[in-house]
Parts: structure tokens; sequence; C-alpha cells
């Protein structure tokens, strides 16, 4: 049973005052906003906090503080217990998305008073100095944080560095570079330094941006006469997340603008990170004086990951999505699929979609079943957005201009989602660049498309068999 000596939330808000006289860091401060305590028991007091690694920063730096200032507070000598609570995870995440449903409408600086902070987390205190607004980037995608982030040799060092950007914006490396190829998690490591830096410091103003939807901004600011606008947008943040820069070059007139974004940012101590698919010195197309302010911070790569990083992969996937799977049946997958994350998924859904449809187990039978349709791409001929066009639209008898047309029939928009689909799982290409082959539509539409085509393979037999017929099609027109 728990010892209750007082009210535990006044308990703990004094023991973060006492700390609080003792200088306690920014960092420091917004760590313990996010810790609750929740009682004491046989002389153990226990805390709650959202993430594993408020615990092991808890644990690591500010264990011994924090012992002695709740033996003080509580009049008897503690031992301290760290829990971490995934109720209390969503309790902070569902604020931060209201937080970001208010200021999304807009998608411009709104006042921070709508965010509900629960009364013992830390004001807004951007470390740099309290960010007042919030331009919360309401299109981080919620299952890109830390807490799904699988991390592993080919990537630890990526991932600390971005844990210690979000934890100490614009202190610890600034800006942070990371680089490799597609589909080994820069995206999500992105989108989890700006989840993580909304929960230490709410109000904190975050916007992430695909390099291409940077120059569509910038162009449409021209032509509409409003660049004050653009330039407050990206240079009055604490983060700019800036993913794929390699699609900028070339773009003199847009690189010059981010040179001077990158400049007003760096100057102001405001964090940026950027990735890339080439470290800086292979970047062709860039001003020498932007390559280099590249460097100034840290360069880190990712690595494809080795097969237990792979089978850790599936395995929190499959947790996720709350799929039953033999080990087994993840080695088989892991050991198949080598250089991609995003193709290690594919192949996860495609193994659970039959196995479902066929209402049959997914065992090793099934997956080696399923797999052997299966090519990675590293071994695979490259492919072409147009050669997934052109026989998407043969299969489907429909003309290209139909397929990237604007007609809403039911049969239509299910080739092109289709389309979409094959484009995200069979080539490297942004959702950006995808939106722009299918007629210049905005990324949202791939997005939506790949995530409705991903949900329903595994419940239209139909539609399952369609994907697997134009998969062997597509990559036999591209051997050719
Ligand atoms: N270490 C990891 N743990 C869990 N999931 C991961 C990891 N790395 C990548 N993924 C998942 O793999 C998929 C592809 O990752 P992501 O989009 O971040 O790659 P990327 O390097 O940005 O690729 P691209 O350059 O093509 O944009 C995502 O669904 C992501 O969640």
């Amino acid at each position: 049973m728990t010892e209750q000596p007082t009210d535990s939330h006044s308990v703990w808000q004094r023991v973060i005052s006492t700390l609080e006289a003792d200088i306690l860091s920014p960092r420091d401060r917004a760590f313990l906003g996010l810790t609750r305590f929740v009682g004491l028991l046989d002389g153990t007091a226990l805390l709650a906090v959202p993430y594993a690694h408020t615990k092991d920063t808890l644990e690591t730096t500010l264990r011994q503080p924090i012992v002695e200032a709740l033996s003080t507070e509580l009049g008897q000598e503690v031992r301290l217990a760290i829990t971490v609570d995934d109720d209390l995870r969503h309790q902070l995440e569902q604020q931060d998305e209201a937080a970001a449903t208010a200021t999304a409408d807009t998608g411009e600086a709104a006042p921070a008073q709508p965010v509900p902070t629960q009364p013992s987390r830390p004001a807004p205190t951007s470390p740099s100095g309290p960010a007042q607004t919030s331009v919360e980037d309401a299109r981080l995608n919620p299952k890109y944080t830390f807490e799904t982030f699988v991390s592993g040799s080919s990537n630890r060092f990526a991932h600390a560095a971005s844990l210690a950007v979000a934890e100490s914006p614009a202190r610890a490396y600034n800006p942070l570079f990371i680089y490799g190829e597609s589909g080994l998690g820069k995206t999500h490591l992105l989108h989890a330094i700006g989840h993580y830096a909304r929960s230490l410091y709410p109000g904190v103003r975050v916007r992430y941006v695909n390099s291409e939807e940077f120059t569509n901004d910038f162009i449409n600011s021209i032509r509409d006469e409003k660049a004050g606008a653009f330039q407050q947008r990206y240079r009055s943040v604490d983060f700019l997340l800036v993913d794929d820069i390699q699609f900028l070059q070339g773009k003199e007139q847009t690189i010059e603008e981010f040179f001077h974004t990158f400049n007003t940012l760096h100057n102001s101590e405001k964090q940026v990170v950027i990735t890339s698919d080439q470290p800086p010195k292979k970047l062709s197309g860039f001003a020498e004086r932007l390559r280099s302010r590249f460097e100034w911070g840290l360069l880190t790569d990712v690595q494809p990951p080795d097969l237990e990083t792979r089978i850790a992969i599936l395995q929190r996937k499959a947790a996720q999505e709350r799929m039953q799977l033999p080990d087994e049946v993840l080695e088989l997958i892991a050991s198949k699929i080598t250089s991609n994350i995003r193709e290690l998924e594919g192949a996860l859904i495609r193994v659970t979609a039959f196995a479902s449809l066929s209402s049959r187990p997914a065992d090793a039978d099934l997956a080696a079943h399923v797999l052997k349709d299966i090519i990675p791409s590293s071994e695979a001929a490259a492919i072409s957005v147009q050669t997934i066009m052109t026989e998407v639209a043969d299969y489907f008898q429909i003309t290209g201009e139909e397929l990237c047309g604007t007609s809403r029939s039911r049969m239509l928009v299910n080739a092109r989602q289709v389309a979409m689909y094959l484009c995200r799982e069979l080539t490297d290409l942004s959702l950006p660049q995808i939106g722009r082959e299918f007629g210049g539509r905005d990324h949202t539409t791939v997005m939506h498309a790949e995530r409705k085509i991903r949900h329903q393979i595994g419940e239209r037999r139909a539609l399952y068999d369609q994907i697997t017929e134009l998969t062997g099609i597509i990559r036999k027109a591209s051997a050719r």
C-alpha cells in the first residue's frame, strides 16, 4: 500500500522548487516537469515518467539531488524507484495534440495559452529564451517517435545525437546533419525530435518541412508577394527540421533563401536539423559557404541495420500493430530484406495480410510463400515511376491521363492509389516527388493513399492480389 504523506502533487512541486534553487538547467527542469511523484512505499519513493530516456536521464544525472530533496521534503531517508508509465505518456501526447490542433487551423503563430499545461509541467522554456508563441507543426507523424525507434549499432550515434538536440536545442550540436540511404529512419528521427521537444518544452515552435515543400512555399511567396510571411514562418521557430535537403540541389534562389534562413536561426541560437542522402561534401549544386555551414555542428550517418536490429524493428512494429507472429517468421523476413527498413515493414504487412486473407496462421511456411514474391530493391533493377504508371494503367485498362487526372470515379481513384502505393514501395522517391508525378498533387494525398492501401491490403483479397501481381509485372518490365 502506498503511504501518501500529503498530496503527492504538492510534494513534487516543492521538490522541484527546492531543486530550482540549485539552478537547474532548462533541460533538467523540463525533465522534472514531465515526472510525477506517485507515492511512498516502505521508504521507496516512486516516480513515474513518460519515456524510457527520461528515466535514464533522471537516473544518471538527477538521482542524487532528487533523493536528497525528497528525503528532506518527506522527513525521512528515501530510496528512489522510477517507472515508465504509458498512461502518462498518452496523457502528455494528448495535451500536445490538443495544442497542435489549436494552432494547426491557421498554421501560423498563435498564443501559447491554449496549451493545456498540467500544473506540474514546466512553463514554456526554450533554452534560448521562453517561446511565447506556438507554431506546432501538426503534420508530425504520431508514429514516428523515439519510443517507436529501435536503436542499434547502425544508428546509435544518430539516435543519441537526435535525443541530445531535442533536449538541449542549439546547445548540443547545431546544425545536426543526418545522412544515409533511403528508408533508414532519417525522417523518423526528425519527427521524433519534434515530438520530444514538444513534450519537453510545451509551446516550443517546431517546423518540419521537406525541402521540396520549402521550395514550393518559397516560390509561392514570391508569386504572391508574401516574402515577409514566408520569412516569418521559417525564421521564427525554435526548431527547423528540414528533410531531404538534397532536393534543393541546383535551385539557386531557394538555396540562397535557405542560406539566410539558416543564418538567422543559427545566430539566434535556434536548432536546425537537416537530413540528406549524402554527406555535405558530396552534395553537388550547393554553394560552398552553405555546405561548410552544414559541417559546423555534428555530422552523423545512418547505416543499414544488422540482423538483430532488423528483428527488433519487426518485433516493435508487430507489437505496435498488435500482430501476433512467431519469432521464426520475423527472422525469416529480417534475413530476406536487409537494406531498407521501409521494405522490411512492407514485407511484414504482406505476410500478415496474406495470413488474414487466407485465414491461415502466419507461420514460417506461409511467410516463405509470400516472401518468394518479394525481391528486395538491393537485388532488383531500378524501377521508375514511369514504368509503374504505364503498367498500372495497362493493368486497369485506363490511360496515363486518367491515372494522373482529376476524375474521382471509384475505379480511377483505386488505380491511382494503388499506383502511388507502389511508387512508395518500389522506388526511393519522396512523397512530394510522387505527388508531382501524379499531376502535381500534394504530398498529403500520396500519404493518404499509402496509408489507405496499407490498411486495406489485409482486408480485401482482390487488392492484395492486384498489388502482388502488379509488383511482379513491374519488376519484369524494369528488368527488360
Ligand atoms: N530504427 C528504426 N526503428 C523503427 N522503425 C524504423 C527505424 N528506422 C526506420 N524505421 C521505419 O522505416 C520506415 C522508413 O524510415 P524513414 O522514412 O524515416 O526513412 P528515411 O531514411 O527518411 O528515407 P527517405 O530518405 O526515403 O525519406 C519508416 O516507417 C520508419 O518508421
